[in-house]
């Protein structure tokens, strides 16, 4: 809690103005309440809360300097510099969704209001992966009942150092039904994509009619990720 008080946003480029986030307000339309399956039409000016999660070192901080500025910057910085989120616009289908991005700190107010959530840890710890059953635990405890959640394996290259095989985390995430990939936040791979698969999912559940499926980003996923095993 102290660590955000004292933050500041990375980088405002991106949005010049945050609307308030009503915590579910994304899910509520006209159409829902009435009972007509009438899909309402995208807020571009909606905020999207987003809250980056996992153990200590991981590379949360590292994560979002990657995705709000194209580079890494070497060195465990956040725990001193106070870098907490950034917010910043993708565009999805031709609409722009924007995202706020924090990174997670010790109160579990953090929880509530986030629409989505990527769990990180660090592909050469194996302490961090197995503390992921217990951050689900506490995500399924005080998050929203339809946060969307992904699972990331950061530090993708450093493979001469994995001590976590992708298929222990793709069972994983099989395992608690979310999507996976693996990430680096040093080359940038998968970073993006990850953020943007999120903003698709969040953007397609503010629009969908109610009888409509779920945007299944699971197979986005597998059609999209750029595979990381055979490139370092
Ligand atoms: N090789 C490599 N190093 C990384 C990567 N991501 C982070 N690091 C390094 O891992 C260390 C920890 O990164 P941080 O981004 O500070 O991790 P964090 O999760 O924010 O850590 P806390 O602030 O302690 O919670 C730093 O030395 C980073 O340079 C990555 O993808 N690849």
């Amino acid at each position: 809690m102290e660590r955000m008080e004292s933050m500041e946003p990375i980088s405002a480029l991106y949005t010049t103005d945050y609307p308030e986030i009503h915590p579910g307000g994304s899910r509520r339309s006209a159409g829902s309440q009435l009972g007509s399956p009438v899909a309402p039409s995208y807020n571009e000016d909606m905020m999207h809360k987003t809250i980056l999660v996992g153990d200590s070192g991981v590379g949360k901080t590292s994560l979002l300097v990657q995705f709000d500025q194209g580079k890494f910057i070497p060195g465990s910085f956040s725990a001193t510099v106070g870098i907490g989120f950034t917010n910043k616009e993708v565009t999805v289908d031709n609409m722009k969704v924007k995202l706020q991005v924090c990174i997670f700190t010790v109160t579990h107010a953090y929880y509530r209001d986030a629409q989505a959530l990527l769990l990180l840890y660090d592909i050469t710890s194996k302490t961090s992966f197995d503390n992921i059953r217990a951050w689900l635990t506490e995500i399924h405890e005080y998050a929203q009942s339809d946060i969307v959640i992904m699972l990331l394996g950061n530090k993708a290259d450093m493979a001469g150092e994995r001590a976590i095989k992708r298929d222990e985390g793709e069972k994983l995430a099989r395992e608690y039904c979310v999507p996976f990939m693996e990430t680096s936040a040093k080359t940038g791979v998968n970073v993006e994509l990850a953020f943007i698969l999120v903003a698709k999912e969040l953007k397609h559940r503010a629009v969908r009619r109610p009888d409509q499926l779920s945007f299944q980003i699971h197979q986005y996923v597998e059609a999209e990720e750029q595979k990381t095993s055979c490139c370092f």
